[in-house]
């Protein structure tokens, strides 16, 4: 049977996203150049989320673009070892930016990899950054997140599900163990 346990609620979900917020105006002396881009599924609507943040304090509309990439898998148990970024069409204008990567969660590292490379075949930003809401560890690249919202220790068999107003009709994180 699955077991489910709330990590994170609403509030500590907006929380989490104002210290990232924050963090990324203060790591980049303010936020000229930084595009924000989220990754598919829910990367997009935090990448949205982190840009009205930003918007309150600096009151500088930054712009939020989409990439979206996914795995060949019936479940997250089943992942093939290559994620696929799928809208390869969709050009940036990456030179000289500031690039943040938006995603949920963190594990092993390889879509942020993708996600990295399809940024780096758009041009040549100055800087990519990687701003995530969970990190659970297992990472199996040399990759780790300039920004994040929780780190939350698992084991392998333990899923993290990220539940999203936008996408979800609800806020929440949820550790599942099958
Ligand atoms: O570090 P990794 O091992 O690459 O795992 C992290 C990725 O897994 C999840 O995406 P998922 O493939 O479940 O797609 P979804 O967000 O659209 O549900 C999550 O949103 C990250 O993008
Ligand atoms: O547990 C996990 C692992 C990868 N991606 C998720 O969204 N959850």
């Amino acid at each position: 049977m699955e077991k489910s346990k709330e990590l994170l609620d609403e509030k500590a979900i907006q929380r989490a996203l104002t210290r990232i917020s924050h963090e990324i105006i203060e790591k980049n002396k303010g936020v000229e150049d930084i595009l924000l881009i989220g990754i598919k599924t829910r990367g997009i609507p935090l990448a949205e989320r982190i840009a009205r943040k930003i918007y309150e304090v600096e009151n500088v509309k930054v712009p939020v673009g989409v990439l979206d990439i996914t795995f060949y898998r019936d479940d997250l148990k089943h992942k093939s070892v290559q994620p696929i970024v799928h809208n390869t069409d969709v050009k940036y204008h990456v030179d000289d930016k500031i690039v943040i990567l938006v995603d949920d969660v963190i594990y092993t590292g390889r879509t942020a990899r993708a996600a990295i490379d399809a940024v780096i075949d758009m041009g040549r930003p100055k800087y990519i950054q990687l701003a995530v809401l969970i990190d659970r560890g297992h990472r199996e690249l040399p990759i780790r997140p300039d920004f994040v919202g929780k780190n939350i220790p698992t084991s392998k068999e333990e899923i993290v599900r990220v539940l999203l107003e936008e996408t979800d009709n609800n806020n929440l994180v949820l550790i599942e163990k099958n």
